[in-house]
C-alpha cells in the first residue's frame, strides 16, 4: 500500500505567515509538505507566484475557477442560468493559472442557488446549465491536459445554497456529461456532514474520485481534533482502496499551523517517511 501524499491547503494553513501566499508556500515546505493547493490565487501574478513553488520544491495540485459576484453572492458560476460567459471567462483564467503553475487539477465550482431564488423551482435549469458548461469546460481542459473536479458542498452546516451538495448528485452528473477528464473532489468534511456512511460511500465512490480533502467534524479542524470522523481509519481505508490522489488539508488550525500538524507527522512517521 503506497503512503498517501498530502497538499497544504494555502488558503486555510499558515495564515499566520500573512496574505502572501509566497510566505505560506514557503512555511508548507518547512513543514514538510511537497504539494499545495490554493482555492483563488488569482490576486496574486502567477508567473512569480510559479518562481516561488519551484523554490521552494512544492507542486500544486489544485485550484479553483473563480468564485463570481461577491456582490450577488456567488461561490462558482458553473450551475448559475445567465452566467455562462463569466463561467467561461474564469475557465480561461483557471486554465491560463494552472499552465503558468504546472497545475493538474481545476475545481469547476458548481455555485449558489441565486440569491431571491427558490432551490425547487430553479433545479432543473441550474443542472442543465451545469451539465453544458462542464462539457464545454471538459473540452477546454482535455486541451491542456487538465483534470476537471466536482465537490459537493454540505448544505446542512456550511453552505445552505450551494448547488452541488451530495456525491449522488455529483456522480450522477459526471455520468450524464460523460467526460473522461472530469473526476469527483471528495471533501470528507462535507460528506460526514450530509450524511457520514463514510466507508461505504468511499468504497462507492472512489472509482469516480480525483482528489480528497480532509478537515474534522464538526469545527473543521485538524484531523485530530475533537470530532466525528476517525482519520487514521479513513487514511488506512483510502491506501488500502489504492488511491493515490492527493489529500488537500483544508482544515482551520486552532492555533498555530505548525504545531497543529502532529498528526501528520505521526502519520509520516507511521509511514517511515521523514518530513524533509
Ligand atoms: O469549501 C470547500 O470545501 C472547498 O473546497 C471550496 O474550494
Amino acid at each position: 500500500m503506497a503512503p498517501l501524499r498530502f497538499a497544504a491547503n494555502l488558503s486555510w494553513l499558515f495564515s499566520e505567515q500573512g496574505p502572501a501566499l509566497s510566505a505560506r508556500l514557503e512555511a508548507a515546505a518547512r513543514a514538510g509538505f511537497r504539494a499545495v493547493e490554493v482555492a483563488w490565487p488569482y490576486t496574486e501574478p502567477a508567473a512569480p507566484l510559479a518562481a516561488a513553488a519551484r523554490a521552494a520544491g512544492l507542486q500544486l495540485v489544485l485550484l479553483n475557477t473563480p468564485p463570481g459576484s461577491a456582490d450577488l453572492g456567488e461561490l462558482g458560476l458553473g450551475a448559475v442560468p445567465g452566467r455562462q460567459d463569466a463561467f467561461r471567462e474564469g475557465l480561461e483564467l483557471a486554465v491560463a493559472y494552472a499552465r503558468e503553475l504546472g497545475c493538474p487539477q481545476v475545481h469547476l465550482m458548481a455555485g449558489r442557488v441565486p440569491q431571491g431564488a427558490e432551490r425547487a423551482a430553479v433545479a432543473k435549469d441550474m443542472d442543465a446549465v451545469f451539465v453544458e458548461n462542464l462539457r464545454h469546460a471538459a473540452d477546454v481542459l482535455a486541451r491542456e491536459n487538465l483534470v476537471g473536479l466536482l465537490e459537493p458542498i454540505n448544505t446542512r452546516l456550511t453552505d445552505p445554497r450551494y448547488f452541488l451538495d451530495t456525491p449522488e448528485q455529483a456522480a450522477t452528473i459526471l455520468r450524464r456529461v460523460d467526460r473522461p477528464n472530469l473526476r469527483l473532489q471528495l471533501d470528507v468534511f462535507h460528506w460526514q456532514i450530509m450524511g457520514g456512511n463514510l466507508t461505504a460511500n468511499i468504497r462507492t465512490f472512489l472509482p469516480l474520485v480525483g482528489h480528497v480533502q480532509v478537515a474534522q467534524v464538526p469545527d473543521r479542524g485538524e484531523p485530530d481534533s475533537l470530532g466525528e470522523i476517525n482519520f487514521p481509519y479513513l487514511f488506512q481505508l483510502l491506501e488500502e482502496l489504492g488511491y493515490v490522489g492527493f489529500v488537500g488539508c483544508e482544515y482551520r488550525p486552532r492555533g498555530d499551523t505548525q504545531e497543529g500538524l502532529s498528526w501528520l507527522r505521526a502519520y509520516w512517521e507511521s509511514r517511515g517517511l521523514a518530513p524533509a
